[in-house]
């Protein structure tokens, strides 16, 4: 296998906190590679371990096959979560002064298109917006045209429409043989984005795989929600799994083909609705059943199985 990036038994301690304990994760050339997990599970050390910005107590790094020291830096690059660039510099001028850090960089005007900010060039960047901020952030990860991009939330604050560029943006250089490692709370965006997802918790990798095999695996079955009034004793004797919450029913293990007979049985029951939306299982569902990010809800078995 070919690949970019290899860590193996990364730790790293902070007093008592083991911010990484025992991490070990190989991304291919040309793999986007995302980490979720919840706050404080350590995906901001583990970027800043992979990237020499922090070093680890135990483990090793290689990055195209070398140990990190020796790495050429202008064949990576890395988007902090935390950006605080020199101040009284326009997005043009701070652009242009990450590029001039390299031996070889892009073009400022086709980064400053590329991040969508060719508009807003000459405004300084301290009174662009938080979104606008992020933009210009992205585009300074960006001038030195890296093989391994590293990305640490990268579309926090920016609006729906320019996370959906910056998403196509960082497509494009994947399939241009980019490889990204990027960290994201937004699970859309690891759907979107990512070949491989590692959910990291309390320190650790605890699950890695594709978007579709992580959802197939962890996240559940389809189902059908019921925006009513009506209690969960509504479909008593139907057979129906269904739990309740304050203005809906889910009636749970609901295929495509299984929809019409549900709402025929909702009929039967004399159940009035507002409206019904039949779910698939997405990367969010897996993140809350593995990070447990919430009390595990068992749907109440009404009138035996269906
Ligand atoms: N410089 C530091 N000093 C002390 N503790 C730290 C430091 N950096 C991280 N930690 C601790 O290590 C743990 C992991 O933090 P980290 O920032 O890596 O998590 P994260 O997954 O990136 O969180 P978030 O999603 O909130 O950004 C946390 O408990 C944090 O408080």
């Amino acid at each position: 296998m070919d690949n970019a990036l290899v860590a193996e038994d990364l730790s790293r301690s902070y007093g008592d906190t083991a911010a990484l304990d025992g991490v070990s994760l190989a991304v291919e050339r040309g793999e986007v590679f995302a980490l979720i997990g919840p706050n404080g599970a350590g995906k901001t050390t583990l970027v800043r371990a992979l990237t020499g910005t922090t070093t680890p107590d135990a483990g090793e790094v290689s990055v195209f096959g070398a140990p990190l020291g020796a790495l050429d830096e202008n064949r990576i690059s890395l988007l902090p979560q935390a950006f605080s660039p020199p101040e009284r510099l326009t997005g043009r001028e701070l652009l242009a002064y990450y590029a001039g850090l390299y031996d070889e960089s892009r073009p400022v005007e086709d980064v400053l298109s590329e991040v969508g900010m060719a508009d807003e060039a000459d405004a300084w960047y301290e009174t662009l917006s938080g979104g606008q901020q992020r933009r210009i952030c992205v585009g300074s990860a960006l001038v030195n045209d890296p093989d391994l991009l590293f990305l640490d939330e990268p579309t926090t604050g920016i609006d729906p429409a320019g996370r959906r560029d910056l998403w196509a943006l960082i497509g494009d250089l994947a399939d241009g043989g980019t490889t990204v490692l990027l960290t994201t709370h937004n699970m859309a965006e690891a759907e979107a984005l990512a070949d491989r997802v590692g959910l990291l918790a309390d320190g650790r990798l605890v699950e890695v795989g594709s978007p579709d095999s992580l959802v197939a695996t962890h996240g559940g079955e389809s189902r059908l929600v019921v925006e009513t009034d009506a209690g969960p004793d509504a479909l008593a004797g139907s057979g129906y799994r269904v739990s309740a919450t304050r203005g809906e029913l889910t009636i749970h293990g609901i295929d495509p083909e299984g929809i019409a007979t549900a709402v025929r049985a909702l009929e039967r029951a004399g159940v009035e609705y507002e409206s019904l939306a039949w779910t698939q299982p997405t990367l969010e569902d897996v993140y809350l059943e593995l990070a447990d990010e919430r009390a595990p809800e068992e749907p109440a078995t009404v009138g035996g199985a269906q």
